[in-house]
């Protein structure tokens, strides 16, 4: 049996000695490599926090000490010492363990939320409650250098560093990259900490050589010893976590299990706000990884043993706006890009080559991109800021009263609109057409395929009164799906001859889907009118008299019910009084657990076949009488 098969939960890891935990951590980092390649994760974060994990595991006593992962894409070697093993055949796939930490998993667990920068304010609010109930449970957060450069770290540390009582560890692992380098004012501090390499060794050996010193060396010592501070400080770069308040210990070697135990043990009976510097590697021990050239692996999909490469995928929705943004940054120059630590994800690494003083990379910031593009605007630039549809909830009130009340030209491109799929339901890109829906003078558009994305994306950049977005999904571009004819600004995508009872609206990515389900309708004798809007918010006036000549309309959306595309175009026809009955089909307004993209549609009820049967259901009610008017 492996030491590995032999680890159940933290207890069995205090009881190992130090040559089985080096054994363990080599088990552990097989472990990780084979489970990974089979089923896509993020590799290149877990083999960077084995030794951290271990050492955290023997010093702290989980889960009465509560620790917190930022992000928590760095916790399957937790989830491993937790009992978790036999989870990783399934990792991120339905019956097997979550990308995340799951509280429904394991009591070892305590935050879901995979957005960035959360820990630090999870574990203040923790350790003032564990000060409360006065039993003595220690609060501790691994937050990455990445997620350091997100705005709320910065407002936990300014309320933790105020209480020296408070037992916080914060621990940084220092990596020094997000998926690519960590940029920034306070990367290049932590940089400049981790060129300090020991100077902690350098007192300590100092001491050692002045207490072997004799007559002289220990009252020299003394005296040093009452000065510590101050040499240290001196000795010391500039460190802005000390100026804080903060106890700093550091930089420690993140893959040195003796030194982590070590400045863990000291963090734990420091009794007040103390950091941890730890410098890890993202990807450590396996070069693959360690030499990725993009992103060391930051998140990687299923590899192909025959080739050792992820399987290959079909062209992406990203590749398409990637090469149609650079594209625009040639034509004009006012167009800039920015990006919040995910420059090649979101598709801008084309531009940025091509224009390189035209792109910014502003950290795990959100909510200061989007007011830094109102900025840009108000300069006279076109910003065009890229981010996954999810992280936009954190810079909603930016867009809303930086960007919108000042109608600024901004154009928001968000990236894995609607369900994203194994990374669980703080992924999910379902909240934007709800959020956007609420923005005075936006206009959202929804592209179908390549060719419509190209477009939207040229039509957005041209608006100079106010902010735009595009949204699309994770994945695959769909085929190109041609219309028919054009209704206004809508495109009809299926009209059939012998005229409809139903209007099928299909938005972006689900125009092939509606195409689908009204064939399914067909073969039933149920004739269904196709179209996709193309811009969705505002829902496009041009819908009322298609409405009007139908009697039920079905709206189709991969995005949340509630303030969905379904509601606004209600909405319309309700204020034209067209009393034309108008059913939604969208995703249910709850938090949907991982699987892959097209399991968790199926589970929501959002396939061609489950659209059929319930358009099938509605139209059988149709009273026999009003004919609908006939077309305007
Ligand atoms: C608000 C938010 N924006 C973007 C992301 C996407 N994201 C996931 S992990 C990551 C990089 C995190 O870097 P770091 O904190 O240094 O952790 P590491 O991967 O280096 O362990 C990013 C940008 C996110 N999870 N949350
Ligand atoms: C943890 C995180 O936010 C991302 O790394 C997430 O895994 C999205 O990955 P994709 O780029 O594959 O959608
Ligand atoms: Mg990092």
């Amino acid at each position: 049996m492996t030491l590995l098969e032999s680890l159940h939960g933290p207890a069995d890891l205090k009881r190992m000695g130090q040559g089985q935990l080096e054994q363990l951590a080599g088990e552990i980092r097989d472990f990780l490599i084979d489970r990974v390649r089979r089923s896509g994760g993020h590799l290149g974060p877990n083999l960077g926090v084995v030794e951290l994990t271990l050492a955290l595991h023997r010093v702290f006593d989980s889960p009465r000490d509560a620790i917190v992962f930022d992000v928590g894409h760095q916790s399957y070697v937790h989830k491993i010492v937790t009992g978790r093993r036999e989870g990783f055949d399934l990792l991120r796939q339905p019956g097997g363990v979550a990308g995340y930490p799951i509280r429904a998993e394991s009591e070892h667990d305590f935050v879901e939320n995979s957005h960035a920068s959360t820990a630090l304010s999870y574990v203040d609010g923790l350790s003032k409650a564990f000060e409360l109930s006065g039993d003595g449970r220690h609060a501790v957060a691994v937050v990455g250098d990445g997620a350091l450069t997100g705005g709320m770290c910065w407002e936990a540390l300014n309320n933790i560093a105020a209480e020296p009582g408070r037992p916080v560890v914060i621990v940084v692992n220092d990596n020094g990259r997000s998926y690519s380098p960590t940029i920034g004012g306070f990367a290049e501090h932590l940089a400049s900490l981790r060129l300090q390499p020991g100077y902690e060794r350098m007192l300590d050996g100092g001491k050692e050589l002045l207490l072997h010193t004799p007559v002289v060396g220990r009252p020299i010592y003394a005296a040093l010893h009452a000065a510590k501070a101050g040499i240290k400080d001196a000795l010391s770069p500039q460190m802005m976590f000390s100026d804080l308040g903060l106890k700093y210990l550091g930089p420690v070697d993140g893959h040195d299990l003796v030194a982590l135990e070590k400045a863990l043990q000291a963090a734990k009976a420091f009794g007040g706000p103390v950091v941890v510097h730890a410098v890890t590697e993202k990807g450590h021990g396996y070069p693959p990884a360690v030499n990725h050239e993009a992103d060391q692996m930051h998140q990687t999909d299923p590899i192909d043993p025959e080739t050792g490469l992820p399987k290959p995928k079909g062209r992406s929705w990203t590749s398409v706006f990637a090469d149609e943004l650079a594209k625009i940054g040639g034509e004009r120059r006012d167009v800039v890009a920015i990006t919040a630590a995910m420059l090649r994800s979101t598709g801008l690494e084309k531009f940025a080559e091509r224009f390189p003083d035209r792109w910014y990379d502003v950290g795990i910031a959100e909510q200061h991109a989007v007011t830094s593009a109102a900025g840009l605007a108000m300069g006279g630039m076109h910003p065009v800021v890229a981010v996954y549809s999810t992280f936009l909830n954190r810079a909603f009130d930016q867009l809303l009263m930086d960007v919108a009340l000042h109608r600024q030209p901004v154009t928001l491109v968000l990236d894995r609109a609607g369900i994203t799929g194994p990374d669980g339901p703080s992924h999910h890109g379902m909240w934007d057409l709800s959020l956007l829906g609420m923005v005075p003078g936006i206009r959202v558009a929804a592209p179908r395929d390549a060719e419509t994305l190209r477009e939207e994306l040229r039509e957005a950049v041209a608006v100079s009164d106010g902010p735009t977005a595009l949204r699309f999904s994770k994945g695959s571009v769909a085929d190109s799906v041609p219309a028919v004819e054009r209704a206004g600004v809508v495109d009809v995508l299926r009209k059939p001859s012998d005229g409809a009872d139903v209007l099928l609206v299909a938005v972006g990515a689900f125009a092939k889907l509606g195409l689908e389900a009204a064939e399914r309708l067909a073969d039933q004798g149920v004739g269904v009118t196709v179209v996709d809007p193309r811009w969705v918010v505002p829902a496009p006036r041009d819908l009322v008299a298609l409405a009007k000549a139908h009697r039920l309309v079905v709206t189709v959306e991969d995005s949340g019910r509630h303030g969905g595309f379904g509601t606004a175009l209600a909405a319309l026809l309700r204020d034209a009084e067209v009393d034309v009955p108008l059913r939604d089909l969208a995703v249910p307004q709850q938090f949907h657990e991982h699987g892959s993209r097209e399991e968790v549609l199926a589970r929501v009820g959002l396939t061609a076949q489950d659209v059929a049967r319930r358009v099938t259901e509605w139209a059988a009610n149709l009273v026999a009488d009003p004919q609908p008017e006939p077309a305007e």
